[in-house]
């Protein structure tokens, strides 16, 4: 057997402490698989002292973890910290110069960093390995960078977000209310250190950058991204969306339209019938239009201490076995200089169906004025509910508009002409609808 390949981790939270125990619970059948032992010889950690139920004894430890990142006894360098900036962004960054493969679970620092560290690390001839930093366990990563070389891909979309989709999914089934639900994600692991990354959207945002990347082979673009979050979903939202058929949850969209790359993230009803609303909780789903395979969907758990482990591992495993093709080489599917620049397709010139929720006064002429603004934009009508409103709203009503396929531009301009009105007596909802393709 070769001599072992020696590992320093930084950050023993959820994912770094799972990963510490999976190394050693595993250490001698992945010995047998990668044909040497893969030792874990450094860890980096804010506190030495506290317990993470894992055993350390033997291992060295330290304070900084840029300094471990350019010590001479490690081969591999794993980022579990977090954050787009320093520690990490240098830590990994002295890593890769000094020769050492990385491998992270980052994706706040890939999003900002991504291309500079991918061209350090074929500059360097090594590794920077990120499977977890996507869809958490999900292979996805793996399966657009090597197993569908050669298709063109149309758009990639999905749940990205293990913490939104628990939320969401706890609100429906369970009726808990939002702020319970993001605790109870917070307390299972699966949320962002700072837990606004993850309902605003910017996690998905960050995974989705890295993925429109490698689908496209573009810069990765992480700020021209359209963005809302989950926040403002309602219980009354939910509700309104399962009696018409249809499931709110928080999409990531990458897709190639006339006017260049459309990224948008945000709440989306996708039917009640499609593969991707009966994604629940924790898991993630992605979505891959690919013009040889056809559409590929993947689903599997996105976040949590062991599912990301398990993505972390696999990284790992794949420096040891030495994979050819990938040893040197394109970090983003193709050589970090070769991506082209990213063309942003206008948000306005998005054409989709909308779901439109107002709390309106309720007197006479209302709904003629809605409809006569929704024809004077050319927008055509699905189906249009009156109820009564909401509690503590009973003198108001509630009306849900659906509309047909129609321009982004077009639902602005009549939802803000009908705010000038005078009859609303609430923020306008508007939901994008979503009707993936037949097998998501
Ligand atoms: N938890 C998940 O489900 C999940 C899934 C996929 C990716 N990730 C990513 O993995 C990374 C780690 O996530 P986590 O959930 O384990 O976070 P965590 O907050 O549980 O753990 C991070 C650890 O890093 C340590 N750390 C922070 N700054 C440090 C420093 N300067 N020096 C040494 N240690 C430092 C912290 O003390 C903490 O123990 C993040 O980038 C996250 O986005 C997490
Ligand atoms: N906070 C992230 C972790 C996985 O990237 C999530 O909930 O999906
Ligand atoms: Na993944």
């Amino acid at each position: 057997m070769s001599e072992a390949l020696k590992i320093g981790i930084a950050g023993l939270g959820t994912v770094g402490a799972a990963l510490v125990r999976i190394l050693s619970e595993r250490h001698e059948a992945l010995a047998g698989i990668c044909g040497k032992a893969i030792d874990v010889v450094a860890v980096s950690a804010r506190d030495a002292s506290r317990d993470r139920g894992v055993d350390l004894s033997g291992v060295k430890f330290y304070t900084d973890p840029v300094e471990m990142a350019r010590a001479a006894d490690i081969d591999v360098f794993v980022e579990l910290m977090g954050g787009e900036g320093d520690p990490a962004l240098q830590s990994v960054r002295d890593a890769l110069t000094s020769g050492k493969h990385a491998v992270t679970a980052n994706k706040a620092l890939l999003a900002r960093h991504g291309v500079e560290l991918a061209t350090l690390a074929e500059d360097k001839g090594v590794l920077l390995n990120f499977e977890a930093a996507v869809a958490g366990g999900i292979p996805v990563i793996k399966a657009m960078r090597e197993s569908l070389t050669g298709n063109r891909i149309q758009r990639v979309f999905g749940i990205l977000n293990g913490t939104c989709n628990y939320i969401l999914t706890q609100m429906e089934k369970k009726g808990i209310s939002f702020e319970e639900c993001l605790a109870e994600a917070q307390r299972l692991g699966y949320a962002e250190a700072d837990p606004t990354f993850d309902v605003e959207g910017n996690d998905t945002a960050h995974k989705l950058a890295i993925l429109t990347s490698i689908a496209f082979g573009t810069k990765i673009a992480a700020d021209e991204i359209y963005l809302e979050g989950i926040s403002n979903i309602s219980i009354e939202d939910i509700k309104a969306a399962d009696e018409l058929g249809f499931r709110i949850k928080l999409l990531g969209v990458a897709q190639k339209t006339e006017t260049g790359i459309e990224q948008r993230v945000h709440p989306t009803m996708v039917p009640k019938d499609s593969v991707i609303a009966r994604v629940d909780g924790v898991t993630n789903a992605v979505a891959i239009d690919a013009d040889v395979l056809g559409e590929l969907l993947m689903s599997g758990p996105g976040a949590g201490g062991d599912a990301t482990a398990s993505a972390v591992m696999g990284d790992i495993a794949d420096i040891a076995k030495s994979r050819p093709g990938y040893q040197y080489g394109p970090v983003l599917g193709r050589p970090a200089a070769s991506l082209q620049p990213y063309s942003r397709a206008r948000m306005r010139s998005h054409e989709g169906g909308y779901f439109i929720r107002l709390t309106v006064e309720d007197r006479t002429g209302v709904f003629a004025s809605l409809s006569k603004h929704m024809s004077d934009n050319a927008i055509s009508l699905e189906s249009i509910v009156q109820r009564p409103g909401s509690a503590g709203n009973g003198d108001k009503k509630t009306v849900i508009l659906v509309t047909h396929a129609t321009m982004e531009a077009s639902v602005r301009k009549a939802v803000k002409a009908i705010g000038s009105e005078g009859y609303l007596a609430d923020k306008p909802q508007v939901i994008r609808i979503e009707r993936p393709a037949a097998g998501a």
